[in-house]
């Protein structure tokens, strides 16, 4: 909706209403469209200011109107009826101005901005491009290069950049309404005609060819086709040419994947647990200060991302060496980020310390000491003898048992998981772990730090590696089975990252070093060295295969030590290593094609997913595909491993794992799990349906 108001006598003021961002949905069109209209037919009027309730100007299209049928007037139109209008239209901008909003904006013949808005064309990361005028009336307003820039990337500008571009007319400090209501007085019966952007000439440009060409090798072709179109073509038939590129765009699965995703990120933040506990019902506690315990590489990540969430932090090592190198690396991590942000580094909100009572006074502790059970175990002790007895303590374990940490503590509720992603600092992924003791208030309050450190926090339930490294096992298994049966590391990884990964198995194991899991399936008693025959390929039953093991016994831990399952000087090793492998265990390669590897890595790590759902261990397959897009490389554009399981049919997943189990009856995860073949029975109904149909008592299946 949009409300119309006459102000300071000859103002007509209309204010977008549709919470929470006021997105452009059919009602918002309209009630924009009638009030123009009124406002243009009032003698009283002389001026227009258009602006948003709640002090956000507009987040642009109702993207769940997207993949609908079209109700409501259309925006195009809309705009250019407000850019034809002979009474001057002043666009007020606090908040944002993204999108639609922007394009709304550009219709108008002034723009006004607050100085904390940020504005943009994020289409591009929807899978669209801005097609309400914004690929033809921004070019002619800042020139090809700004506005290719602008929109190729959907990178958002602050106000300042937004002024200088030549975006706004004025940034104020000031309620952004009441200067646009002055300064729509101000400009009351002055000419229009060179404030309506559709009429200005495109600004001349040395060297366009050569832009376009190269922006088009950067992908994002019809984006720049649409802007060449304002460079070279009148202002109606670039707009042709925009909508039709729209219409090529659209459709596709890669926007619907995107669009997908941009709501899936957002679901997460409404969690809840098996137990009952929800995000709208658990109150977070406020958190000021949180020690972390151990600097190595992610207790370094872990203590700069708190500060920059601009809390106090402890941060403790026992080590003197390491205290010292921690705290380089911290103020150099710091520096280098306040840098790239065009500020100064915070004066220090971190102290340092070598002992672990220096934690005692903290909110919230977070561990990352080495990874092994004795010595989190008997921190876990100490902690609960030193904190307060309400502080909330949280260990960054990527796959222990987080209810075990918890029963050697005094207050078991107050110990949850915070599984950080390297690195820590930067990557958006945080799986908040809670234990079958956690107390909803815990939960909400670890979700709720996740967020003040610009994290997508997911409330994942305790299983062994949760649910992203639960995943990752099975996906890295097939990897290798596929090596034994004949595929080359190369080959693998080629497919995946054809596929979309930026780093195929292979290439992502050698960077985070082969030395690691190996330390782990030692401890879990699977890596055993000297085993011949079959025994050597089996363990607890099941398919194992040790060419992990084996690589790691030769020193190739991976790009740390020069060479893993790559050869980072010319060495024919592991190609030789293979071939004996095979010989050695009587397995007769066979040429392997891209479509198996896909199906094998990709379908049992979905697979996988489909039974973490099962077990209730997150909430809802957009947990999932958070973790997969933000913590693994999951190509976003494919929308998370559930959202490409529902776009190839449930049902084709599940064929194809069962004629996978069959040629290898020795791997149970080839075979689709219970609520995979449910589902299928069901009628494959889709994913936006899955929660209601997973969900406990209630199912439907
Ligand atoms: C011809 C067409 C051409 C034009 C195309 C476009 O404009 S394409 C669009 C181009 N525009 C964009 O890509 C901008 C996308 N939006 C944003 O970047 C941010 O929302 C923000 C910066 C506007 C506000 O950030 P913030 O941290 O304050 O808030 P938040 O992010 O947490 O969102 C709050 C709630 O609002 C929801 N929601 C948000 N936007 C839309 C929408 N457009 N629609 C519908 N819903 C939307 C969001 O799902 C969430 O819902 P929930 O989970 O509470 O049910």
């Amino acid at each position: 909706m949009a409300q119309y108001t006459r102000v300071s006598g000859s103002v007509g003021l209309i204010t977008l209403q549709n919470p929470p961002v006021n997105a452009l949905s059919a009602a918002v069109r309209l009630g924009i469209g009638e009030a123009v209209q009124r406002a243009l037919g009032d003698q009283e009027v002389q001026s227009v200011v258009i602006c948003g309730q709640n002090g956000l100007f507009c987040g642009g299209a109702d993207i769940r109107e997207f993949g609908k049928e079209m109700t409501g007037p259309p925006l195009v139109p809309m705009i250019h009826a407000i850019e034809a209008a002979t009474k001057p239209v002043v666009a007020a901008i606090e908040g944002s101005a993204l999108g639609g909003g922007l394009e709304l904006a550009l219709g108008c013949h002034y723009r006004i901005s607050h100085c904390k808005a940020r504005l943009g064309l994020p289409e591009v990361t929807l899978g669209l491009l801005p097609a309400a005028g914004g690929t033809q009336r921004l070019p002619r307003l800042i020139g090809v290069p700004a506005a290719l820039n602008l929109i190729t990337t959907g990178h958002h500008v602050t106000a300042a950049e937004a002024l200088q571009l030549g975006i706004v007319d004025q940034v104020t400090e000031h309620n952004a309404v009441d200067v646009a209501v002055k300064f729509a007085l101000s400009v009351t019966g002055k000419p229009l005609h060179d404030r309506r952007v559709s009429s200005l000439e495109c600004p001349a440009a040395p060297d366009l060819d050569s832009l376009f060409e190269e922006a088009m090798l950067k992908v994002r072709v019809a984006c720049v086709q649409a802007v060449r179109a304002a460079a070279t073509l009148p202002y109606a038939r670039g707009m042709e040419r925009e909508k039709a590129l729209m219409a090529t765009l659209f459709g596709s699965g890669q926007a619907r994947a995107l669009q997908y995703f941009f709501f899936a990120q957002r679901a997460v933040g409404r969690w809840s647990t098996p137990g009952g506990a929800r995000w709208d019902t658990s109150q977070p506690r406020p958190v000021r200060t949180a020690a972390v315990i151990g600097l190595g590489t992610m207790g370094r990540g872990i203590t700069v991302a708190l500060a920059q969430a601009g809390l106090s932090v402890v941060a403790v090592e026992t080590q003197a060496k390491q205290l010292t190198e921690a705290r380089k690396a911290v103020a150099g991590m710091l520096k280098r980020a306040a840098v790239r942000r065009g500020t100064t580094p915070e004066p220090g909100s971190i102290t340092y310390s070598d002992q672990l009572q220096a934690a005692a006074r903290a909110d919230l502790v977070i561990e990352a000491v080495f990874e092994d059970m004795e010595v989190k175990e008997t921190l876990f002790r100490q902690l609960s003898a030193v904190c307060r007895p309400d502080a909330l303590l949280c260990t960054n374990t990527s796959s222990l048992d987080v209810d075990h940490l918890a029963s050697q503590t005094r207050h078991p509720h107050l110990v949850l998981g915070m599984h950080f992603f390297a690195p820590a600092q930067a990557m958006k992924l945080l799986e908040v772990v809670y234990g079958a003791r956690s107390s909803p208030t815990a939960v909400a309050t670890a979700m709720q730090l996740g967020k003040t450190m610009g994290k997508v926090s997911v409330a994942v339930g305790n299983c062994r590696g949760f649910a992203g490294n639960r995943m990752l096992k099975r996906y890295l298994e097939q990897a290798f089975f596929l090596l034994e049966e004949g595929a080359t590391p190369e080959g693998v990884d080629r497919a995946l990252e054809e596929f979309g990964f930026a780093m195929g198995v292979f290439r992502m194991s050698d960077l985070s070093g082969l030395d690691v899991g190996w330390r782990v399936r030692k401890a879990e008693g699977l890596a055993q060295s000297g085993l011949t025959g079959p025994s050597a390929r089996v363990r607890q039953g099941r398919r194992y295969s040790p060419l992990g093991d084996l690589l790691c016994e030769h020193q190739r831990f991976g790009q740390k030590s020069g060479r893993g399952w790559y050869q980072y000087e010319p060495d024919p090793w592991l190609h030789r290593f293979l071939e004996e492998y095979r010989a050695r265990h009587g397995l007769l390669p066979r040429r392997i094609d891209q479509q198996e590897v896909l199906e094998r890595c990709l379908f049992v790590l979905i697979n996988e997913g489909f039974q973490i759902l099962e077990d209730r261990i997150v909430a809802g397959p957009e947990d999932i595909d958070a973790i997969y897009v933000l913590g693994y490389g999951w190509p976003r554009h494919r929308g998370g491993p559930m959202f490409y399981a529902h776009m190839v049919g449930l049902e084709r997943v599940a064929q194809r794992l069962e004629h996978y189990h069959q040629a290898h009856p020795e791997v149970p995860y080839l075979q689709p799990c219970g609520l995979l073949r449910r589902l299928v029975a069901s009628g494959s109904p889709p994913i936006h349906r899955w929660r209601r149909a997973i969900a406990g008592p209630h199912s439907q299946l």
